[in-house]
């Protein structure tokens, strides 16, 4: 069956000239009364875009400092960010770290790191509804220490992370970091918010 992709759009958030996030977006081109269109039942993301990122908590993710991804995975505390998370983690030779969590209530975390010191990167991504991310945001943040980052909170109808919108509208400072920029995006059945978060003195 031929499908016309034509519904599907492309957004910049943050500051174009410095850090920022690229957005694309596709509706189902099924729907208006034929059939189910999109994701009905609730449904959030939480990702975390961690760069320049500290040394000493990079270093946990080489050969050298561990001998398996599973001492990579204690060491940094990545195992206390969600407990009871059952993970599935691989770390590179030389460097380099990926995992893929699952928790019993069928959600999924995964981080991949990249701690070459020119190039320092973590993201973190996440299904788990929560009302609010603060307390995850600051054990992921207590793992990998970065100079800077980037967060984002996708909630639809129904989705009990709707309410962490209007905590992270609030959120000027998260510990020793200082907001830089926050946008409010609505979509057809999401709402975004997007926080870029530099540490200070920056
Ligand atoms: C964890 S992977 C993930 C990269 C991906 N772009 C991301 O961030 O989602 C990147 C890190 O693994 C290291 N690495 C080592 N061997 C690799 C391989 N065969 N494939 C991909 N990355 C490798 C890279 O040097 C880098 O530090």
């Amino acid at each position: 069956m031929w499908i016309d992709w034509t519904d599907g759009a492309a957004y910049c958030l943050g500051q174009m000239n410095r850090d920022c996030w690229y957005l694309y977006t596709l509706s189902h081109p099924f729907g208006e009364g034929d059939e189910w269109r999109g994701v009905n039942e609730p449904d959030q993301t939480l990702e975390v875009l961690m760069m320049d990122l500290d040394t000493d908590a990079m270093q946990i993710f080489t050969r050298q400092a561990s001998s398996d991804a599973r001492q990579a995975t204690q060491k940094s505390g990545i195992h206390k960010i969600l407990p009871g998370v059952q993970i599935d983690d691989f770390l590179f030779d030389p460097c380099g770290y990926s995992m893929n969590g699952i928790l019993a209530n069928g959600s999924y975390m995964t981080i991949h790191v990249t701690p070459e010191p020119h190039c320092s990167y973590v993201s973190f991504e996440s299904n788990i509804p929560m009302a609010s991310y603060r307390d995850v945001l600051v054990r992921v943040l207590a793992c990998f220490r970065p100079a800077k980052f980037i967060m984002t909170v996708f909630a639809n109808k129904g989705s009990v992370a709707l309410s962490s919108h209007k905590e992270l509208d609030g959120a000027t400072h998260i510990g020793a970091y200082q907001r830089k920029d926050l946008h409010s995006c609505q979509f057809h059945k999401y709402h975004l918010t997007y926080a870029h978060y530099v540490k200070f003195p920056s």
